[in-house]
């Protein structure tokens, strides 16, 4: 796709080393978005008119494209939001396999044929594309959170603009050269990069816009929500988390501390789906709490490209400075530090020491807003009931795991958390591609994405009713 070349243009810089450009991304202006979105427009009735596996067809060229690239794209993921070098692999590994998934799509029945009270007639469902399709992404996941938007969206007969986080755009420019080596026909797929609060905002409002699906944080998806519902347009929301894992006395506590660390600092805790509480049966706290803090005591922090590093940078000066902010608001509200809570002033990056606390009041921030970085809340209950009402307790509701050997705890657990992903002996994060992904309570708008759920979203069912 060939962009105005009269953009201006925004650095996206190395949070490994800020004094590093990693590329210079158009900064789109509201005219240009409209030649985007009216292309979109024109290109989506020949999209929805091929035949569904046709569309598949192109959706594997993508993913064959991708697969190419994936080195070369793991790379620019690892300089623009410093992810590990193997994390931001097995990323894009990952949405090649999703781009095959919905590729799959086009094979798949998409209605069902119900019993009528008339035998005269016939009555079945069938399902029909929104039309252009607007994703709105974060730079968490540059690659898996676009591709899991956009290969469905596609699949089902939607055209795409994808609107991605400033902080990812030199990421997601490749991702999207991917669609374009693979021939979609011109206006199919897009990207327009550029201020979220003035391109994404754009995109939302505008009224060839038929569907908009988001994913990053609840203030701005609250926006979002509120600007679709009024102009009638289809939205889908994913946001922040506050996940919880449970130890119980009946854990393998070897299990439930590499799951806690895994699930809490990998990405630098920057997953929606990544564990910020950790709420222990005090029968085995102490021993969790001596393993736990070994295991973060062993952990290597640096740039994502060296082999060495387990942990990266935050993503963004922004988010290192947040993050900072909110270990020194839980110091003040008197938490105890147990690792952690610093600057790593031996680097220049924006890197952050893997941060525990205990003895963190619940009703304060620690416990109660998402962080998005690596800071670990410790708790201390004294049974499975009060471990529930303590993981309950969160405006959020995205993701919740327990670790136990007990069948009736593990039962009570999966029935009484709520929450849309539940997990048992398992890390709160690392969700499968073909599984329904979201959020309860604040956490969501309610749809799901991934899998065959995604249809939901993506699609308009029609009820047919044919009488003879
Ligand atoms: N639930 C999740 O998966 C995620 C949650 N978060 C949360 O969000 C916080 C900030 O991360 P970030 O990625 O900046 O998340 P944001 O919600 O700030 O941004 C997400 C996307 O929305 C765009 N955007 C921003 N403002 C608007 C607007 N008014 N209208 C339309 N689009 C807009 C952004 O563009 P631009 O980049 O230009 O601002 C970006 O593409 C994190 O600290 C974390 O708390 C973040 C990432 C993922
Ligand atoms: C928006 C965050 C997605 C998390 C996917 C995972 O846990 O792997």
């Amino acid at each position: 796709m060939t962009q105005m070349k009269t953009a201006a243009t925004f650095k996206s810089v190395n949070p490994a080393r800020p004094t590093e450009v990693v590329g210079h991304v158009e900064d789109l202006s509201i005219e240009m978005l409209e030649k985007i979105v009216n292309r979109a427009q024109r290109a989506h009735s020949g999209w929805a008119m091929l035949p569904a596996p046709e569309r598949g067809m192109y959706l594997h060229r993508a993913a064959d494209e991708l697969q190419l690239q994936l080195e070369d794209i793991a790379i620019t993921m690892t300089k623009e939001m410093g992810k590990t070098l193997a994390e931001a692999k097995g990323e894009t590994a990952r949405g090649v396999a999703i781009l095959r998934y919905f590729a799959g799509e086009g094979m798949r029945e998409i209605g069902q044929v119900i019993p009528s009270a008339d035998s005269d007639a016939l009555m079945y469902t069938t399902r029909c594309p929104l039309g252009v399709v607007g994703a709105i992404t974060p730079w968490n996941f540059p690659v898996a959170i676009p591709i899991w938007k956009i290969a469905p969206a596609l699949a089902y007969g939607n055209t795409v603009i994808l609107k991605p986080a400033e902080e990812a755009s030199v990421t997601a420019r490749k991702v999207i050269a991917c669609f374009h080596s693979a021939q979609f026909p011109e206006g199919v797929v897009n990207i327009a990069t550029g201020q979220g609060t003035a391109i994404g905002k754009a995109l939302v409002e505008h009224p060839y816009v038929s569907a908009i699906t988001f994913t990053g944080s609840n203030a701005v998806g609250k926006q979002i929500g509120r600007t679709a519902l009024e102009r009638g347009a289809k939205y889908q929301l994913e946001m922040g988390g506050k996940n919880p894992v449970i130890v119980t006395k009946d854990a393998d506590l070897d299990v439930a501390v590499e799951a806690t660390i895994s699930g809490g600092l990998k990405s630098t805790g920057q997953k929606c789906t990544a564990t910020s509480r950790v709420i222990v049966e005090e029968d085995v706290y102490d021993a969790f709490k001596e393993k736990l803090l070994r295991a973060v005591e062993a952990i290597t922090i640096g740039d994502g490209l060296e082999a060495s590093t387990w942990m990266g940078p935050l993503a963004t000066k922004a988010q290192f400075e947040k993050v900072l902010e909110a270990i020194d608001k839980g110091k003040k509200e008197g938490a105890t530090l147990l690792a952690g809570g610093n600057r790593v002033s031996s680097l220049d990056g924006y890197f952050i020491e893997p941060t525990v606390f205990e003895n963190v009041d619940h009703s304060k921030s620690l416990a109660q807003e998402e962080i998005f970085g690596p800071v670990l809340a410790l708790f201390r209950i004294s049974s499975i009931q009060e471990a529930i009402a303590l993981a309950n307790n969160s405006e959020y509701g995205l993701s919740a795991s327990i670790f136990t050997t007990n069948i009736q705890e593990m039962l009570t657990f999966t029935t009484e958390m709520q929450a849309g992903l539940i997990r048992v002996n398992a890390e709160s994060a690392g969700v499968e591609l073909q599984a329904p992904f979201g959020g309860m309570k604040s956490s969501s708008s309610h749809s799901r994405e991934q899998g065959r759920a995604a249809i939901e979203f993506f699609t308009s069912v029609k009820t047919v009713f044919v009488k003879g």
